[in-house]
């Protein structure tokens, strides 16, 4: 059984008070829960209503004959309609979920999310939308070079995160191409995670090249157990990446990663499950230029900053943290001490990303 499935255990005729009933001992429909045999899964694409959601491996035991982890296709049952349901949902199925050619199953609930990120509206919608649920970690790819990482899409990327409380981290390709110390300079004060991933040979001129595997490995362990959802500028490696994170020689037993990506439109996020529990899963998203930062409060941003975050209870009513706030608290505290050694350069940093988070050029 997965740890998701609601305890239907208040629900079991022993615990009800039993009462003289015409209709006999069951109760009567309307006091049954719904679909208490559905089972729970992972959405991980979204294409003109199908839903395609991976259902872990279930261990067998005494009661249950035990199932292999699969890929099944699903719609939104009737009352579902009005509900939006993205990769990284967890949603509640009945009806045939054995994911065999042709079968369809029936989407009966979404689960709470922990996490939602949005789009940040564009020429093509002018909202917001939910395009990816539950993740905890936001992995930011930029390129050492070819392109040039541009230290505003991290930034924005980064207030993004700390908006829908993710934690980010900075994932840094082709660095063969150029030293990206600098770039991992930039961001010493903000406690943001980096990798770097390089190809396995860099004076082969391959145009597909293999990926130092010291490097996936850093990466990999730090994507364990977690929902991650990718997001970069095109060209700076994410294919590569991914599929030297998730390809044949990393493959998650028998679970097909091809084909989840053979069905998935460009418009959608895609998830792709790194074990076969389905607790580990990267969830790309393509054409996705940036997440949306909404009116984000700059107060969400600076608690973020644990060293700084008390300060700001003294700030005058709608102070924006920034440098040329009147009254903003953060300067006295940086300036008594209370942050540390850092402290100036943590406030510089953290009114960087403030700053930055209101500029909107984000891709291309
Ligand atoms: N020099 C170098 N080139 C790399 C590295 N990783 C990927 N590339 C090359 O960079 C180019 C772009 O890589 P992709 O993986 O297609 O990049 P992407 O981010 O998926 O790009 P889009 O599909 O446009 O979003 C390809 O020619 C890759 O071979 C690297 O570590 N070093
Ligand atoms: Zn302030």
């Amino acid at each position: 059984m997965s740890r998701y499935r609601i305890d239907y255990s208040r629900y079991d005729e022993s615990s009800v008070p039993k009462r003289p009933s015409k209709h006999g001992t069951r109760p009567r429909t309307k006091d049954r829960p719904a679909h208490e045999d559905a089972i729970t899964g992972r959405v991980t694409t979204v294409d003109r209503g199908r839903y395609t959601i991976y259902l872990a491996a279930q261990r067998k035991t005494k009661k249950t004959p035990g199932t292999k982890a699969r890929y099944i296709t699903a719609m939104r049952a009737r009352e579902m309609r009005n509900t939006s349901i993205v990769p990284g949902d967890l949603v509640d199925l009945v009806g045939d979920t054995s994911g065999e050619e042709g079968t369809l199953a029936r989407i009966v609930r979404l689960q709470p999310r922990e996490t939602v990120l949005r789009r940040s509206a564009d020429d093509t919608d002018a909202y917001e939308r939910v395009v990816v649920a539950n993740a905890d970690t936001l992995i930011i790819v930029v390129a050492a070079a070819n392109p040039e990482p541009r230290t505003g899409f991290i930034d924005r990327a980064m207030v993004a995160a700390f908006d829908a409380g993710i934690t980010p981290v900075l994932c840094i390709t082709k660095t063969d191409l150029a030293d990206p110390t600098e770039l991992i300079a930039h961001y010493n004060h903000l406690d943001l995670e980096i990798f770097t991933i390089g190809p396995l040979n860099p004076d082969s001129d391959d145009v597909s090249p293999i990926l130092r595997p010291a490097d996936l490995d850093a990466l990999q362990e730090r994507l364990a157990g977690h929902i991650s959802a990718l997001i970069g500028p095109s060209g700076v490696g994410k294919s590569t990446l991914l599929n030297a994170l998730t390809g044949a020689d990393r493959a998650v037993g028998h679970v097909n990663v091809v084909t989840g990506r053979g069905r998935h439109t460009s418009s959608s996020a895609l998830g792709i499950p790194l074990n076969q529990a389905g607790t580990s899963m990267l969830i790309d998203t393509p054409g996705i230029r940036s997440f949306g930062m909404g009116l984000v409060d700059p107060d969400t941003v600076v608690a973020a900053f644990e060293d700084l975050a008390e300060a700001i209870a003294n700030c005058p009513r709608g102070c924006t943290h920034t440098a040329d706030s009147p009254g903003c608290a953060l300067d006295a505290w940086v300036a008594a001490g209370h942050a540390g050694e850092a402290g100036p350069q943590r406030l510089a940093s953290l009114r960087r990303l403030l700053t930055n988070r209101l500029e909107t050029d984000d891709f291309e």
